[in-house]
């Protein structure tokens, strides 16, 4: 059997962990024959909670998992970790402003970040899902200077699920027929999701997405609407931010980071290398490949003058985000 792997997830008494601990515990994303030992990582007060967290994951008594270590201390959280689920962070809730969430959130990620620094291993996996997602993840990085900057990525695949559904829908096919839709920027409702590069297999043939829906009037307006609310509309209807779809999107974007994509790319926010003209250094959704564990930025697209205001405007809100979140930091 293979070696055992650290995977630590961080507010892990709250809802998305509650999901995401399970699926990852039965085998869903480092595979059915990978054993794991669980660092589950929340804040003093809700330690009793994850007591009970940990019963439960016990009590599914999975064999995968050869030991479950729960704290509220980020030394022993990271210790050594393979992969991280960055988590634990404040949801918006509704009549919440992002600008709120971002003074909230952005220095439990400075502080996570000098964590791990000292103590994770340097090859460290780690995706961002705590909001601002984007600049929680810019910021972890930088204040983990000694692990690669290409090791650190923030979730974009709830939106890109989203849009993958929403086109499924539309064209009456399975959710696997559509494939290469494209997230650009920021997890948030400036981001632009972008089917001109999408294809879809309808009765065995395939084709562009455009050129199955005809209507180019709806992909322009109600579709890119539609998935760039969701979130919002998911927190109308619920009281409560999206967790299961969360979840099993964390589950997605780590499973290809481990296993690959294949002929097909997905989308992560990575720091920009300014491909596509982004400025360099903002964590940028951009549709990248995977293999042996390396994700590559796919190049050469062409872009139309409607998708590059699209792009600018959400690297914009990005640029802007990052300046407040490092004023933050260093208030
Ligand atoms: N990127 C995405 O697509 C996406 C999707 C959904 C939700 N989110 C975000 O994920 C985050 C978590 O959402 P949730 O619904 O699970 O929230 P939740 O409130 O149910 O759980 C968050 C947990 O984080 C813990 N926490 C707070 N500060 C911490 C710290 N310093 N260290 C460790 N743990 C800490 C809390 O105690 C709580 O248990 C939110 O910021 C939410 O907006 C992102
Ligand atoms: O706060 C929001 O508007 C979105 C919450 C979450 O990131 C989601 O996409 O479901």
């Amino acid at each position: 059997m293979a070696e055992t792997l650290k995977v630590v997830v961080t507010g892990a008494a709250g809802q998305i962990a509650y999901s995401l601990l399970f699926s990852v515990a039965k085998g869903d994303v480092f595979g059915k024959d990978q054993p794991l030992e669980l660092l589950l990582l929340d804040i003093t007060p809700m330690m009793e909670v994850l007591n009970g967290v940990v019963m439960e994951l016990m009590d599914c008594a999975i064999p995968l998992v050869k030991n479950i270590v729960a704290t509220d201390d980020p030394m022993v959280a990271f210790k050594d970790v393979d992969a991280a689920f960055m988590v634990g962070a404040m949801p918006r809730r509704e009549g919440m402003e992002r600008k709120d969430l971002l003074k909230a959130n952005v220095k439990i990620f400075k502080a996570q970040g000098q964590a791990m620094d000292q103590v994770a291993k340097k090859t460290v996996k780690v995706i961002v899902v705590g909001n601002p997602a984007n600049t929680n993840g810019c910021i972890l990085s930088k204040y983990a200077p000694s692990i690669p900057k290409a090791n650190f990525t923030c979730m974009t695949r709830l939106d890109q699920n989203r849009a993958q559904a929403q086109i499924a829908a539309k064209l009456g096919v399975s959710n696997e027929q559509v494939s290469n839709v494209i997230i650009w920027g920021n997890h948030s409702s400036t981001q632009f999701p972008d089917v001109a590069h999408a294809s879809v297999t309808i009765q065995g043939k395939t084709m562009s997405v455009p050129e199955a829906i005809k209507d180019d009037s709806y992909l322009n307006n109600e579709f890119i609407k539609t998935v760039q609310q969701r979130g919002a509309a998911v927190i109308k209807a619920r009281k409560l931010s999206s967790a299961m779809s969360a979840a099993k999107a964390a589950c997605d974007h780590m499973r290809d980071w481990f296993v690959g994509t294949g002929k097909n790319w997905v989308s992560m926010g990575v720091i920009s290398d300014g491909s596509y003209g982004i400025r360099e250094g903002l964590m940028y959704s951009y549709p990248v490949k995977i293999q042996d564990k390396a994700w590559t930025i796919v190049q050469d697209l062409k872009i139309s003058q409607f998708a590059r205001e699209k792009m600018d405007a959400t690297a914009a809100e990005l640029s802007e985000e990052l300046d407040a979140a490092l004023a933050e930091c260093e208030a």
